[in-house]
């Protein structure tokens, strides 16, 4: 029987000349253990999958993400769980009542103009209102809640939901896409069974309406990697942004720029996180894994590549601890659909053939209809002197936890 700190375990962490990149995490085919002792649940349902597919700005995304993890054949290696719709009285844990009825009265009355209360909701360019959104809302929060629900029973301590990750949502209004902060809802639950809550967000942009939701608690610590360069959306998270009372040095902020690649991106990431685990030894892990950092994304600023995003979520499962796997940003949606089809197959200790599978959305994937993303080549802004000052006030701040 495979221990899972058999499988994540660094020993594990072999590298090789695969088909994603020339340094690729090869695991052990899981076909040679026994049998998979770890149970990994796969939060999914058509009705999930539909109304993802209605988000502005990521038309069809959850279809290719979900269609490509199932091409690999990967459903069969997990447990799918079909999420219920989280309820008014779910999601008042964090929204404000009239928020949340004013989405609920978009899905009601038809084409009123709702333009001017629309605003005040953060409603209208960045996030459109759209008839079904409501709907939308419910779906998002359940699957993360179900989610959480499955970590707080202990059913399995490795659950994984890419249809969730909406990390700037606020309390009372949307924000970049954004329409309900499942993430702060899953992590107010989480809290009724764990008493340290680490979460960590890995997308190119801040995750501040998590931040904002927990800078004031030591319960819960937020460590946010993303671009921080001066009119970049949020604008929030430089480092010296530490939380305030008693959540100071609880929110960790790792401010990067353009054109950051792998080789300096994985190891600061993960030498701050070896930090952070051994000042707070979290009970239970939170990671955004939004991928619009990878190359080839529109929004042209990072070079990662997945396997950047993988060895970090690598390194929060070798801690054994329960974690839940979240989706977020990423806008191409063939890259996106790589990147979390190969988280996948890590999780689930499997390797993926380097050759696109035939299904639905194959043409997607061309002209190399391959797993691998070639590195981005954009300039890189991020000097080795600036990430060393970077690594030291961010390790001072962490000094600071008890
Ligand atoms: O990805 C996000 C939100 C990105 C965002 C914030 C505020 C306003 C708009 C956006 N999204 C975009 O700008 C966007 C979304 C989809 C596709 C594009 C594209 F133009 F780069 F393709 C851009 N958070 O993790
Ligand atoms: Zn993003």
């Amino acid at each position: 029987i495979e221990k899972r700190s058999d499988r994540y375990s660094n020993s594990n962490f072999k590298t090789s000349t695969d088909c994603l990149s020339k340094s690729t995490l090869v695991v052990p085919d899981s076909r040679e253990t026994t049998a998979e002792k770890i149970t990994v649940c796969y939060i999914y349902n058509p009705d999930l999958v539909e109304r993802s597919d209605e988000l502005p700005k990521i038309p069809m995304r959850a279809s290719m993400v979900h269609s490509l993890i199932e091409a690999y054949g990967l459903l069969k290696h997990m447990q799918v769980i079909s999420p219920s719709e989280a309820t008014l009285e779910d999601m008042k844990q964090f929204h404000t009542e009239d928020y949340l009825h004013f989405l609920g009265k978009i899905a009601d009355e038809d084409d009123e103009n709702f333009d001017e209360e629309s605003h005040q909701y953060g409603l209208g360019y960045d996030c459109p209102v759209y008839k079904e959104v409501y709907k939308l809302a419910c779906l998002v929060s359940g699957a993360t809640l179900k989610a959480v629900d499955i970590l707080i029973s202990s059913e399995a301590r490795i659950v994984i939901n890419w249809f969730g990750g909406w990390h700037h949502a606020k309390r009372d209004s949307a924000a970049g896409l954004c329409y309900v902060n499942d993430i702060v809802l899953g992590i107010q639950r989480l809290r009724q069974r764990f008493d340290r809550v680490l979460y960590v967000d890995l997308d190119l942009h801040h995750g501040d309406g998590v931040e904002d939701a927990f800078c004031t608690t030591n319960k819960v610590l937020t460590v946010s990697v993303h671009k921080h360069s001066p009119g970049f959306f949020p604008g929030t998270g430089s480092v010296t942004d530490v939380g305030v009372g008693k959540g100071k040095y609880y929110c960790v902020n790792i401010p990067l720029h353009d054109g950051i690649k792998d080789e300096q991106f994985v190891p600061l990431v993960c030498r701050i996180l070896t930090h952070v685990k051994d000042r707070y030894k979290p009970e239970v892990v939170v990671c955004q894994c939004g991928a619009d950092g990878i190359a080839g994304d529109p929004m042209e600023s990072f070079n990662l590549t997945p396997v950047a995003l993988m060895k970090c979520i690598y390194l929060l499962l070798s801690w054994n601890l329960p974690i839940m796997l979240l989706g977020g940003g990423g806008y191409n949606h063939a890259n996106t659909a790589r990147c979390w089809t190969y988280i996948t197959g890590v999780v689930l200790g499997r390797k993926l053939a380097c050759e696109i599978p035939d299904h639905k959305f194959l043409m997607e994937y061309g002209p190399d209809y391959e797993l691998q993303i070639e590195v981005g080549n954009m300039k890189n802004h991020n000097s080795n002197e600036y990430l060393q000052r970077v690594y030291r006030q961010v390790t001072e701040n962490i000094s600071h936890i008890v």
